[in-house]
């Protein structure tokens, strides 16, 4: 086997379940298992399980990265959410039973079958109540929105987990929704591990085309004088931003 070609095949779709920088499958499943899981997180598992089955289940959202989502909507006690990229309904579901009895999420994806398949087990959780889905392109839904001044920071947290190339467009129009105060997590940034090696790295193909958008947008975050960042190796990695002013 090609130099190249040996080190792709260590990146396979199985190492890939887990979505993260550590380094075998083993101990991201020790982490889980060491983790504790309060009792309505059984419908977390029972999502993952089925999301395992379908073809783009590496798209999901991480159980750990979930387990963080959690903690920080419960510290910040937040209400109001927006989120980019549902596919299944993991960040989702996440989302919904961290968020009291009269939280909102509002989510977007353009693709509804996928978060159809997920929505029984969201029901099953007694959340579907809090989520107001929309089906269709996320950029002309919020632009929509910020047309309306009372849109403007009425959001606590925005998770962003859609297409990598449009990052930036959602920063511009987010940064307006979300309240100064408020969060807005960006999934992926990391980009596994591709932002920091060099572009001719062995990644899989679906790395390479939208590897030089996820480094646009860590620059811009960085210098972006609107917002403070942490960004977290969890998952692919999350960039957290906060809104100061
Ligand atoms: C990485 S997945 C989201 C994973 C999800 N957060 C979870 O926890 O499973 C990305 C999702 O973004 C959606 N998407 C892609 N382009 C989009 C767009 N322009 N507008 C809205 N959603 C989009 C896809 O249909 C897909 O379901």
């Amino acid at each position: 086997m090609a130099k190249e070609e040996e080190q792709k095949s260590q990146f396979g779709i199985k190492d890939l379940g887990h979505k993260t920088l550590l380094q075998s499958d083993a101990l991201y499943q020790y982490i889980l298992e060491t983790s504790v899981y309060p009792r309505e997180h059984e419908c977390l598992k029972e999502l993952r399980e089925m999301t395992e089955k379908h073809p783009r289940n590496i798209i999901a959202t991480p159980a750990d990265e979930g387990q963080l989502l959690s903690m920080l909507l419960k510290l910040m006690h937040a209400k109001n959410t927006l989120e980019i990229g549902v596919f299944t309904g993991y960040s989702l579901l996440s989302t919904a039973l961290a968020l009291p009895p009269d939280g909102k999420i509002l989510a977007l994806d353009i693709n509804r079958e996928y978060y159809e398949l997920g929505l029984p087990i969201i029901e099953k959780a007694g959340v579907g109540n809090k989520i107001d889905f929309r089906e269709g392109p996320a950029l002309p839904f919020l632009d929509e929105m910020l047309k309306d001044e009372k849109n403007k920071g009425s959001f606590d947290f925005v998770f962003v987990d859609a297409d990598k190339n449009n990052y930036m467009n959602y920063h511009q129009r987010v940064i307006e929704l979300v309240k100064v105060g408020g969060l807005i997590g960006y999934d992926n940034t990391l980009w596994a591990g591709s932002v920091a090696a060099p572009p001719d790295a062995p990644f899989m193909d679906y790395i390479k085309p939208l590897r030089g958008f996820v480094i646009e947008l860590n620059k811009y975050l960085a210098q972006d004088s609107r917002i403070e960042i942490c960004q977290l190796p969890v998952g692919d990695g999350i960039t957290l931003c906060r809104r100061i002013i």
